[in-house]
């Protein structure tokens, strides 16, 4: 008799096993653990994948659930539906959260878009590469408090090095990768960020190749790059109003209009940890309010004098600040500040020409 000793030899060719839907669209433990199976079973996760007027479209396995348009809800969230009163579904605490100012003059933020794990911040290795828009990108990303990577596209067509190295100056947490955007490289050099059930957002100026690199990546079109889109009249968003879009390996990319107008607004932290070393002297300035000018005992201005800080970044930095400031006042502050209010509009919307 031949034994067969077949099963215990590891299959030579395993099976995958087939992603769930619930695992593509980005479920993951930090979900799960908030819920139960039973919990689950009456009332089914599903996420937002689009957000009309009339309220929101969300996804989830074998469902597709329209929610009516929910103040606390955004695209990315996950909610437990209930199916016989979708306005009561429960809303699942996120992981992170891209906001605005919301319209209008009050203080109030606009949710953008919720529990996107990765935000690569796209710019080119040509004119449109500027340190002060990256940091103002990099401080949004670190408010959001999401993992912020930089990506220099258009490196076949430059010398990248000199970019990398200005870019990864910025910040020690943030990785800096040069790349061209089209053909199989953004498959090769992304894939740690690719893996299943991971969400990505793609943030750069128009033109920088956000498209070229998710169409890369999806290996078939998923949105319109420039050329396409020029020789559309209607402009923008033609192909589809999705949202957040599955990706064939099993990953999403969450992309919304609201993402490229993203605003300094309440992000003193994202700031403070972009300028770590800047903000840390600052919190030794005799005075509290120091504004680093001329005031004695401003330990910025000493280390400037020292060489130990950079005057563009310092002047960077308090840039950011201001703009921050301004946009986090609401209308009355703002007329209450008065001359010296309509000195800083003035100046904030110079330095805005200018970016
Ligand atoms: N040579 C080269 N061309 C690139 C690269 N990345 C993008 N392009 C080209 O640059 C143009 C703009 O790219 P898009 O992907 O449409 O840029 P986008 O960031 O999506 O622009 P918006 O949709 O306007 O925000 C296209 O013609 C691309 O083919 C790159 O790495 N190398
Ligand atoms: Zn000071």
């Amino acid at each position: 008799m031949t034994r067969d000793y077949s099963q215990l030899f590891p299959d030579a060719a395993p099976t995958p096993r087939p992603l769930s839907t619930l695992r593509q669209l980005g479920w993951q433990p930090f979900f799960a653990a908030q819920t139960s199976i039973d919990e689950m079973a009456a009332h089914p996760p599903v996420r937002v994948v689009a957000q009309h007027r009339s309220g929101m479209e969300a996804t989830g396995e074998a469902i597709t659930a329209t929610l009516p348009p929910q103040a606390e809800a955004t695209v990315g969230d996950w909610l437990l539906f209930d199916r016989d009163d979708p306005a009561r579904s429960r809303l699942l605490d996120r992981r992170s959260l891209f906001q605005r100012r919301a319209p209008g003059t009050t203080r109030e933020h606009q949710r953008i878009a919720a529990n996107v794990d990765t935000a690569f911040i796209v710019s080119s290795c040509n004119a449109d590469f500027n340190i002060a828009r990256l940091e103002r990108y990099v401080s949004l990303v670190f408010e959001a408090e999401v993992e912020a990577v930089i990506l220099l596209t258009k490196a076949d067509l430059a010398d990248a090095d000199g970019f990398v190295a200005d870019a990864a100056a910025i910040s020690e947490r943030v990785l800096v990768l040069a790349l061209d955007a089209r053909g199989t490289e953004p498959a090769v050099t992304l894939a740690p960020w690719c893996s299943p059930g991971r969400t990505l957002a793609f943030l750069g100026s128009s033109g920088v190749g956000k498209s070229t690199l998710v169409n890369a990546l999806s290996g078939k079109p998923v949105m319109a790059t420039g050329g396409i889109r020029e020789d559309d009249a209607k402009g923008r968003h033609t192909t589809s109003h999705r949202a957040l879009h599955i990706l064939p390996g099993g990953f999403c990319v969450l992309d919304t209009p609201g993402m490229r107008e993203l605003q300094m607004f309440g992000t003193e932290a994202g700031i403070a940890g972009v300028f770590e070393d800047i903000e840390a002297l600052a919190a030794a300035c005799r005075f509290n309010d120091c504004a680093h000018e001329t005031e004695p005992g401003c330990a910025v201005r000493a280390a400037l004098a020292q060489g130990e800080i950079d005057a563009p970044r310092l002047a960077r930095w308090q840039k950011l600040k201001r703009e921050d400031a301004f946009n986090s006042a609401t209308l009355s502050e703002r007329r209450a500040q008065g001359k010296a209010f309509g000195k800083m509009v003035r100046r904030v919307i110079r330095e805005k020409r200018e970016r």
